[in-house]
This record gives structure tokens, C-alpha cells and sequence, in this order.
């Protein structure tokens, strides 16, 4: 039978019933993530009803691992002695079942970083989150095309690179920008959500990944539209946040307390999610 496409008010009474699931279950998501980012993720988790635990030690993952509802892995301030635990980690979340979410910070800086990210994009990440440079440095496998952290790209440049990634893979494939993107590789949804200066504040690209974590672990077996769901409500909660913030600092505080404060009549009004297939 023909899958049946979600409609647009679908996608926001899904977006607030995934929110309302992750502040009912309170999902435990292990986060191996980069030292910039650990606060504002495990802020971002918790004010969503996530509940974070920022462990990343090799020896701790056989016992911690299997007990977690996701596991989020992020490579930003990735060297050659924290990549053994992240490959650890994400082969025993796939042994015990547990979906894991990906973000390849910086994919394409150097090619120590890019054969990482593609030896970790072959354990089978559930998703994998990324600005457009990040996206299209592994689906071409190259390097250069970049600037650290940040995207030379718009979300939109990406989109061919992010369906062959999910083909390739397997993975959904996410590409955040001005419009952030979410593919199988086949289904394409646009989220047109959030403000620009959530660029100006490092690890917010991280914290949407960690967010994704924990709207995938209460619905793992729909983690296109958890990830769809995710992305729309980190923005919308930008977009509140944004209403009387002065600049980056006030929105980051901000941030935090809209996405708290989140009730279904804001989501419903304000997501802006179509179908860009
Ligand atoms: N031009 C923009 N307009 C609105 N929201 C944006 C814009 N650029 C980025 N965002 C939002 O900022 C957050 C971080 O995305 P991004 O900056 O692409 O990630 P990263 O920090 O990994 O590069 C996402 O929620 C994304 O939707
Ligand atoms: C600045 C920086 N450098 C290494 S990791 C990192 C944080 C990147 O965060 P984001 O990808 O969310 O902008
Ligand atoms: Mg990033």
C-alpha cells in the first residue's frame, strides 16, 4: 500500500505531541559531545524533559550504553584518543537496539576528521544532523570545501548530497539553515523555523542534535518525523526567544526558556513545515 503523505497540520500536531512525549518519558540520552557544546545541550535536553548524561569515558560505555533510550554522538573537538569510545558507543547502542543520532561537526576541516565521520557513518547512525557544508563534505567523501564549524553553504545547496548520504547510509539526513531539511532520500520535508542569529551562538547547530536525540528516542520507529519534529520546535522556540532578546547573549537565555515554556496553541501557530519533494 502507497505510504500516505503527512499534511502540513499534521506535521505541527506531531511536533507538539513528540515534545508532549519526551516531557511524559523523559528520555535518558548519552551525549559524547564536544567541550563548546555540553552545557547548552544538556540545557536544551533538560528544558525539553530530556534527561542528559554527558558521559563519554570508554571504560563506562559497556555498562552505561545499553541503558540509555539514544545516544547522541558529535565530533567537534574530536582527537585520535575520544574517537574509540564514540565508535564504541554507537556499536553497542546498535547491539542493544537503542537509536543513535550523528553530528559531524566540521566533516570536511581535515581528513582526519572526515575518515572518522565516515567510519562512524558505517555503524549505522539513526540519524545524522548537519550544516550544508558538513552534509556535502561526507557525501562526496572529500575535504576543503569549508570553514571549521561553520557553513560556506546554504541548507539548500545540500539537498542532492543529503538524499545520496540517506541513500548510501541509511540514515535520515538533516541540514539545518535558513530552511533546514529533512530526507530519507526519497521524502524531502522543509522546516522553516528559527532566526538567523541562532548562528551567532556557538552550539546551536549541537543542541538541535541533541534535541533530535530525544524526540527520536520516544518514537524510534518514526525517526524521519521526529527528526522533522525536533527541528521545528528548536526554531519556533528561537523564534519566541528572539521577541525581546537584544543580541546573541539574551537570546541563548531565551532560547532555553521558550523551548521550557512551549504549549501546543505556539507550536501549532507558528511551525512551518511542507514537503519539498
Ligand atoms: N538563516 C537562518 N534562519 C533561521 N534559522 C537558522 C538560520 N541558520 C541557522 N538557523 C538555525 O540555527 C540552528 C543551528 O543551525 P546551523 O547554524 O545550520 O548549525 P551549525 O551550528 O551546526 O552550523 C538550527 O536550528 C537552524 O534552523
Ligand atoms: C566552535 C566549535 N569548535 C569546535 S566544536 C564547536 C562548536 C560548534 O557548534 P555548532 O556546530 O553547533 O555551531
Ligand atoms: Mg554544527
Amino acid at each position: 500500500m502507497e505510504k500516505q503523505e503527512t499534511q502540513p497540520k499534521e506535521w505541527s500536531q506531531k511536533s507538539w505531541e513528540t515534545l508532549s512525549k519526551v516531557r511524559k518519558n523523559s528520555p535518558l540520552i548519552q551525549c559524547i559531545t564536544n567541550f563548546v557544546s555540553m552545557d547548552l545541550a544538556a540545557n536544551t535536553l533538560l528544558a525539553a524533559g530530556a534527561s542528559p548524561a554527558m558521559l563519554h569515558s570508554f571504560d563506562e560505555i559497556p555498562d552505561f550504553t545499553p541503558q540509555v533510550a539514544a545516544l547522541y554522538i558529535n565530533v567537534g573537538t574530536l582527537t585520535a584518543s575520544t574517537l574509540p569510545a564514540m565508535k564504541s558507543a554507537a556499536e553497542i547502542a546498535v547491539k542493544n537496539g537503542k537509536p543513535w543520532v550523528f553530528d559531524p561537526v566540521a566533516a570536511g576541516c581535515s581528513s582526519f576528521r572526515l575518515r572518522a565521520c565516515l567510519d562512524l557513518l558505517l555503524l549505522k547512525p539513526t540519524v545524522v544532523r548537519g550544516n550544508g557544508s558538513e552534509i556535502i563534505a561526507l557525501s562526496r567523501a572529500s575535504f576543503g570545501d569549508t570553514k571549521g564549524a561553520d557553513s560556506v553553504h546554504e541548507s539548500m545547496d545540500a539537498l542532492e548530497a543529503a538524499k545520496s548520504l540517506a541513500l548510501k547510509t541509511g540514515a535520515v539526513v538533516a541540514v539545518t539553515g535558513a530552511v533546514d531539511i529533512v530526507t530519507d532520500g526519497k521524502q524531502v520535508i522543509g522546516a522553516r523555523n528559527g532566526v538567523q542569529m541562532l548562528q551567532k551562538i556557538t552550539a546551536t547547530g549541537c543542541s538541535v542534535t541533541a534535541l533530535i536525540s530525544a524526540f527520536v528516542a520516544v518514537d524510534p520507529t518514526h525517526a524521519f518525523e521526529a527528526t522533522v519534529a525536533a527541528l521545528s520546535v528548536f526554531g519556533i522556540a528561537g523564534e519566541l526567544g528572539m521577541q525581546d532578546a537584544k543580541g546573541p547573549a539574551s537570546l541563548r537565555v531565551n532560547l532555553i526558556d521558550s523551548l521550557y515554556g512551549l504549549d501546543q496553541e505556539s507550536i501549532l501557530q507558528h511551525a512551518k513545515i511542507s514537503s519539498l519533494s
